[in-house]
């Protein structure tokens, strides 16, 4: 087997994956038709076009406004069916899924409307392919704590269907210890904690999320070789990192793949994990980030292994399953 086919055939897990950032252009104007939105873009192949970004709030501004096609609950369904589906076609055989509550409900869509088709389109993959899907709950940072807190309350109702509570949108000038108070509530409450990190923000913020949220794992995280301890502590702990490859690409924290540091971090025995963040904003799903590091960095089959490996270790799924899905990966490598 060669290492594109490897890479394609191998049983894998995507952990960092944002699903108003798996909106397809085709998708956004066929929404946009159906709900009378007007975007600023003529054509398809127009928004394609605009995904060009320079940071990350670039990115997040672009984002945001393409989240505004989605209204109701079919919308949200048709979103999740379409990851889903392309999970099926790449080996994706489980996924931790993150989700922006505050972007849906500041436009007046609610909880009711965004998890009913959320959750109709994972029962739905669960039935015909077999994927299983726990979801992310991700609050906004450059909004107050206390939307946050608001948000949690808001989800109350739906706290059996969430797994964790996570922490994304823009990361400078926005640092965790903004969120420690709610975060404590999170933690009461038994959820599981994952919080970006590290991305464009310095190694200080990835200190702050392990030692003031308590995070189970970090988003990103690549700026982390700044810092000897920090390495050597999220070595020793086995803290998972879930880099995107291709995201860190198209929002310039490096200017050309070679540079990228997951092999580095994986050799010096980080758990890292790869994974596509937005995909149909920054060029391709979970193989294509696979496959560009293949292109741009030493990447053989034992790297291959040990990251799909990492994406079960890493996971929330019970440990019996973490078992089964690396014997499924040692049995066939
Ligand atoms: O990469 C990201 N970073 C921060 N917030 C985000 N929201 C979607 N993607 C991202
Ligand atoms: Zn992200």
């Amino acid at each position: 087997m060669s290492l594109i086919e490897t890479i394609k055939n191998i049983p894998k897990a995507e952990l960092h994956l944002h699903i108003e950032g798996s909106l397809t252009p085709e998708l956004m104007w066929q929404l946009s038709e159906k709900h009378s939105i007007a975007l600023p873009y003529n054509s398809v192949e127009e928004i394609a076009d605009a995904y060009n970004f320079s940071n990350l709030q670039s990115f997040l501004d672009l984002y945001y406004a393409g989240a505004g096609v989605l209204i109701d609950e079919d919308d949200f369904y048709q979103l999740m069916w379409a990851y889903l589906s392309r999970c099926s076609d790449e080996n994706i055989v489980h996924t931790e899924i993150m989700f922006d509550p505050q972007t849906h409900t500041e436009r007046g869509v609610g909880f009711d409307v965004f998890m009913s088709g959320f959750l109709r389109a994972i029962e739905d993959a669960e039935r015909e392919y077999c994927i299983s899907s726990y979801l992310i709950m991700s609050f906004l940072r450059h909004l107050p704590e206390s939307d946050a807190f608001e948000t949690l309350a808001q989800a109350q109702p739906y706290a059996e269907k969430i797994h964790a509570i996570g922490l994304d949108s823009s990361e400078l000038g926005h640092p965790p210890s903004k969120f420690q108070r709610v975060f404590r509530k999170v933690k009461e409450q038994g959820f599981k904690i994952v919080a970006h990190a590290g991305e464009e923000g310095p190694a200080s913020y990835i200190w702050e999320a392990i030692n003031l949220l308590g995070v189970d794992r970090i988003d990103h995280g690549v700026r982390c070789q700044e810092d000897p301890a920090l390495m050597t502590y999220l070595k020793e702990k086995q803290i998972p990192l879930t880099v995107c490859p291709l995201s860190n690409l198209k929002l310039c924290v490096i200017d050309d793949m070679k540079q990228h540091n997951i092999l580095s971090l994986l050799e010096e025995g980080l758990l890292v994990t790869v994974n596509s963040d937005d995909p149909t904003y920054f060029g391709g799903f979970l193989n294509d980030n696979f496959i560009a590091l293949s292109h741009s960095l030493d990447m053989n089959k034992e790297h291959v292994k040990a990251l799909a490996m990492n994406s079960f270790k890493a996971s929330f799924l019970p440990q019996s399953k973490k078992q089964e899905y690396c014997n499924q990966i040692s049995a066939m490598l």
